[in-house]
């Protein structure tokens, strides 16, 4: 059974310390089932972490949300350290610790949607991996979850000209993203004692192409720094109602969906600008190049899950099936990324991370077979 150990964070930089402090532990209660008038703790949330610490004002939208699992169904009421990060203890040594860390959607510009909107899966995962309720059967231990804010595109409905969080473009939304999962595993590496951890990155809409575009290499694709390449990559991307191929979409859009066309190129236009030679090159189904035998060089056996509601209203069926069509092609060419695709009846587009469940079903199935 895993226990968590409160072992404070040994970071190096007293900045990335002084930033994961700035945030307090909550408690995240469920009712108690045995106590139908008491509440449980289910787990600890730390929200607005900015994870630019060395920027002596750091933006609104440059901060990630955590959540980790409570000690057991009976912990105690007190707080954990807010310099500390819980770790789960994994005595079983064929276990692993898996980290989920979601990056929210919105084509890239929509400011309602923010970290916290992971909110819903996240307290569903902890209800299943909680470890007093864990199954003793589940292979591996969720040690917590991570939802990241990145820096917008203006949006034509919200205007925001003094807000600097909210008027950047491409690749300024894929920094964020890049800069807040360094800071995240700098924090997780200095505070868990073994190797044996791995990540889950997933992501919704946009976010699902972020998620991608993460692994690739930030210099050679999108001229950003090398040293935000991640030191450690993920172990499985998961898309769920995911944009893969913006172009296609925009050129030639399935039968019936020629009315979204305005919105998409609205919306790419003010992420990535007007040179659709970008538009490709960003996006996964589209991209020149070696990124999966990248990724796969570092993370053999690692796996892609694409997730799809089947009443998505705003993101045609078509756009899983390029990226589908893409990865298997690659797979004929000996490099073996296992892909799966999950239809669910997860209601429209964004109602997948609004209830959680679906999400919950199908990134808890993913830590367990890890
Ligand atoms: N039309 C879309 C097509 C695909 C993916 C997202 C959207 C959105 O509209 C997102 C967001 N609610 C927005 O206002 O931009």
């Amino acid at each position: 059974m895993a226990q968590n150990s409160s072992s404070s964070v040994l970071l190096t930089f007293e900045a990335d310390r002084a930033a994961w402090s700035s945030a307090a532990w909550t408690p995240l209660t469920v009712p108690d089932e045995a106590a139908p008038d008491a509440t449980r703790i289910l787990g600890w949330c730390k929200s607005s972490i900015p994870y630019l610490p060395s920027q002596q004002r750091p933006l609104p939208l440059q901060t990630l949300d955590v959540w980790v699992p409570a000690r057991n169904a009976t912990s105690s009421t007190a707080p954990p350290e807010p310099s500390s990060l819980p770790v789960p203890s994994c005595e079983d040594q064929e276990k692993v610790l898996v980290w989920i860390v979601y990056i929210h959607g919105g084509a890239w510009r929509d400011p309602t949607i923010e970290a916290d909107s992971f909110g819903p899966a996240a307290k569903e995962l902890l209800k299943r991996f909680t470890p007093a309720t864990s199954r003793s059967s589940s292979k591996n231990v969720l040690a917590g979850l991570a939802s990241l804010n990145y820096r917008l595109s203006p949006h034509p409905n919200h205007p925001a000209p003094d807000r600097p969080d909210r008027n950047v473009r491409h690749p300024e939304h894929l920094r964020d993203v890049l800069t807040g999962l360094s800071f995240l595993q700098r924090v997780i590496f200095s505070s868990t004692p073994t190797e044996n951890i791995e990540f889950i990155l997933t992501g919704h809409s946009c976010g699902a192409t972020l998620s991608f575009q993460s692994i690739m290499s930030p210099l050679t694709r999108f001229s950003l720094p090398p040293n935000l390449s991640l030191c450690k990559k993920p172990m499985a991307i998961v898309g769920f109602n995911g944009l893969y191929d913006l172009a296609g979409f925009i050129h030639k859009p399935p039968k019936g969906w020629e009315g979204h066309v305005p919105p998409y190129e609205e919306f790419t236009r003010g992420a990535f600008g007007d040179d659709e030679r970008v538009w490709r090159a960003v996006c996964p189904a589209s991209a020149e190049g070696d990124w999966l035998g990248e990724w796969l060089e570092e993370k053999k056996g690692a796996k892609v899950v694409l997730g799809i509601s089947k009443q998505d209203s705003l993101v045609p069926r078509e756009q899983m099936v390029v990226m589908r069509e893409c990865l298997e092609r690659e797979k004929e060419k000996g490099r073996g990324v296992e892909v799966r695709v999950v239809e669910g009846d997860w209601g429209d587009h964004d109602e997948v991370w609004q209830s959680g469940w679906g999400m919950a079903g199908v990134l808890g199935d993913v830590v367990e077979e890890l």
